[in-house]
C-alpha cells in the first residue's frame, strides 16, 4: 500500500483556488521532488499531506500508523536565546541523548551537540532540523524548500545527505525544491505542479517535458541540459566544494 495517496485533492482559501484536481502518490523507500514556480501551491499539497490544510475537494490517505518527519523551509530562533544543539533537539518532551546522537550521525552532523543553535551555519542549521525530523524514524520525510539561503554546493551536499539517509534508513522522501538541477540525482520521480500536476516523471523526461519548459524555460534551468556520466577524478577545478567522487552522478551544462 502506498505510503500517501492524494486524490482528485483541490484545495482552496476562500474564494482563490490554488489546488486543482491533483493526484499522485508516494511508495516506500522512493524519492519524489515537486517543483513548481512561486505561489503554483507546493507548500499548500505538503500542508495537506501533513494534515494542516483541509480540501475542498477529493482527499489524502495516509497509511495507518505512519511516521512522518517534517523539515521545514526555515525556522526562527531568538539569536539572543543561549540554547545547544542538543536542547533543541531534546524539545518540547525530552528525547534521549543516545537518539539525538543518532539522528545528528544520520544527519551527517555528528559532532553539533554541544554547539550553540545561534552559532551554526546555514547548511548546519538545515542539517540539525532534518535531524530533527529523523528523531521519530519517520518513514516518510517531508521537505519543503530545505536547502533555502544555501549555495549550490551546499544544497547539492545536503541533497546527497538525503539519499544517504535513504540509502540507510529506507525511508521515503517527498521534497519541494526549486532546484531541479541540483537534486536530479537524488529524485526517482519528479511532479512539476502549476495549480495542477503539469508534468510528471524521471528527472530526466520532466527537465525536457515542454510543460517544463514552458514554466521554467526563460530561467536558467530552462538552458540546461542534462548529461549522465560516470567519472572518478577530482573536482578541484570546479566550483564544487573540493569534493572528489567516484561514483556515477548528473551533470547539468548550459544548452547554448
Ligand atoms: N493560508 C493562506 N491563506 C490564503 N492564501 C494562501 C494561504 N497559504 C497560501 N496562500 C496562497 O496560495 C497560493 C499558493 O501558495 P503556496 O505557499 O502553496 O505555494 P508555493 O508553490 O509553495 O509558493 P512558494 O514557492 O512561493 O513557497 C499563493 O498564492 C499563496 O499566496
Amino acid at each position: 500500500m502506498s505510503l500517501v495517496c492524494v486524490d482528485d485533492l483541490s484545495i482552496s482559501y476562500g474564494s482563490k483556488t490554488v489546488l486543482s484536481h491533483v493526484s499522485l502518490s508516494v511508495e516506500l523507500g522512493e524519492i519524489v521532488t515537486i517543483v513548481g514556480p512561486n505561489g503554483s501551491g507546493k507548500t499548500s499539497l505538503l500542508r495537506s499531506i501533513i494534515g494542516a490544510v483541509n480540501p475542498a475537494r477529493g482527499r489524502v490517505t495516509r497509511r495507518s500508523d505512519l511516521r512522518l518527519g517534517y523539515v521545514p523551509q526555515r525556522l526562527h530562533i531568538d539569536p539572543t536565546l543561549p540554547m545547544t544543539v542538543a536542547r533543541f533537539l531534546a524539545l518540547p518532551d525530552g528525547v534521549a541523548r543516545t537518539n539525538i546522537d543518532g539522528a545528528l550521525a544520520q544527519a551527517g552532523v555528528p559532532n553539533l551537540s554541544d554547539a550553540q543553535m545561534s552559532r551554526l551555519s546555514g547548511g548546519q542549521f538545515q542539517r540539525v532540523l532534518l535531524a530533527r525530523a529523523l528523531i521519530g524514524k519517520p518513514q516518510l520525510l517531508l521537505l519543503d524548500e530545505a536547502t533555502q539561503g544555501l549555495d549550490q554546493p551546499g544544497s547539492a551536499a545536503f541533497y546527497r545527505q538525503i539519499e544517504t539517509v535513504r540509502r540507510e534508513s529506507g525511508c521515503a522522501v517527498l521534497m519541494i525544491s526549486h532546484e531541479l538541477h541540483v537534486v536530479m540525482s537524488a529524485s526517482d520521480r519528479v511532479i512539476c505542479l502549476n495549480g495542477h500536476v503539469c508534468c510528471e516523471g524521471t528527472p530526466e523526461v520532466v527537465a525536457s517535458a515542454p510543460e517544463y519548459r514552458a514554466l521554467f524555460g526563460s530561467g536558467t534551468m530552462g538552458a540546461l541540459a542534462l548529461y549522465r556520466h560516470d567519472h572518478d577524478h577530482g573536482h578541484d577545478d570546479e566550483h564544487c566544494a573540493g569534493h572528489g567522487h567516484d561514483h556515477p552522478h548528473d551533470h547539468m551544462e548550459t544548452a547554448e
